[in-house]
């Protein structure tokens, strides 16, 4: 990694996507007093130029008319928009979404110095660190895994429920060495623990972070999302904890175990079972995305792990079909956000009128 600065400057910070847990930790960034923060804005660039974010959070308390350092316009030209002087640190904070172009590692590509930038993932899901590490072999990519309930609601509001708690690990990557990768996520963790009322922990086990979160990620999400249905909701019904949640979660546990020798208890099961404020009424992230009409982030969070469960001679009957009915969400919500065409024909499909099978030949045959 390039030069760390300490008392010379600020860490220089851009933040990628600043909806709730973006904007969270732009300010939380902000707030340690130790970096000085560039955050892109998206469909938000008007109000937050205008008028600040309004911030109504659990940690901070009600904050208005806040920015950031600088604010930058995503719609514009990424060449154009980028800074000459290097990021010591980018933040990535959108979804994952890898079934929709664009790909993350395009839209920051601009902004990243080969060899300088360590970039930070504050994203859920599993192999988020591999298109990165591909893109930009030689720079350091840290994880960050966000336990934090904030939502953006109109423009430039954010409600910040529950506290912020971003668990810190290094991604590592053969290309560069490993005190490198552990350096840039050890001086990240610092930066953002500085920020008074965050807790921001160091985990070197990135596997076991990752498999941890994927516990309630893998399961809950997309259950709520089907169902269209809260986790206190499910735990009153019992049924669809005892059916449907907990094997779910079983079936991360035996996969975790098999792949990344990560062993996630029958206790911690149970605990993350009931691990939400029950009087929230608490709707997982994918609920609030479907809700809105909005992509899912299905490939990280249950994709990957139902592949590497695959590859691993793992079975996950219950995670594979949650996945599929995703996926038949998705397809519906791609059309919907027109980035599908559903043909009209059904020449060349698969699934078409004429099947590839005797009879299908014998027809071929009586033409
Ligand atoms: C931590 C939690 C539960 C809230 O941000 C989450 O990961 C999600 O809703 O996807």
């Amino acid at each position: 990694m390039g030069s760390i600065p300490t008392e010379r400057r600020k860490t220089r910070v851009l933040v990628f996507g600043s909806g709730g847990v973006g904007t969270m930790a732009a300010y939380a960034l902000e707030d340690g007093g130790k970096a000085e923060v560039t955050a892109v804005l998206r469909s938000n660039f008007k109000e937050v130029l205008e008028s600040g974010f309004t911030i109504n959070s659990v940690d901070h308390g009600l904050i208005q008319s806040w920015s950031p350092s600088h604010i930058r316009n995503a719609m514009l030209n990424a060449e154009s928009n980028s800074d000459p002087q290097p990021y010591d640190f980018i933040v990535v904070a959108t979804k994952n979404l890898p079934d929709i172009p664009p790909d993350v590692a395009s839209l920051i590509a601009p902004d990243v110095t080969p060899g300088t930038t360590a970039i930070a993932l504050l994203q859920n899901g599993l192999n988020i660190q591999r298109p990165i590490i591909k893109a930009f072999p030689h720079n350091p990519v840290i994880s960050g895994v966000p336990y934090i309930g904030a939502i953006e609601g109109p423009p430039g509001t954010i409600n910040h429920v529950n506290h912020d708690r971003l668990i810190i690990s290094p991604f590592y990557n053969g290309n560069i060495p490993r005190e490198d990768s552990e350096g840039a996520a050890r001086q990240f963790q610092r930066i953002y623990a500085s920020c008074p009322n965050v807790t921001c922990i160091y985990e070197p086990r990135v596997e076991e972070a990752r498999w941890r979160k994927l516990l309630y990620n893998a399961s809950y999400n997309p259950i709520a999302t089907l169902l269209r249905m809260d986790t206190s909701r499910m735990r009153a019904s019992e049924f669809i904890i005892d059916e449907l949640v907990r094997p779910a979660m079983k079936e991360i546990q035996a996969t975790a175990r098999e792949v990344s020798k990560v062993y996630l208890s029958d206790e911690l099961i149970e605990t993350i079972i009931r691990a939400d404020n029950y009087k929230a009424f608490f709707r997982p992230s994918m609920l609030q995305d479907i809700i809105k009409g909005k992509l899912l982030e299905l490939e990280n969070i249950i994709g990957e792990p139902v592949r590497e469960a695959q590859k691993a001679g793992v079975d996950t009957p219950t995670l594979k079909v949650l996945y599929s009915l995703l996926k038949g969400l998705q397809f519906q919500i791609k059309e919907a956000q027109g980035h599908l065409r559903v043909p009209e024909s059904d020449e060349g499909l698969k699934y078409g009128m004429k099947q590839e099978g005797p009879d299908a030949k014998m027809e071929r045959m009586e033409e």
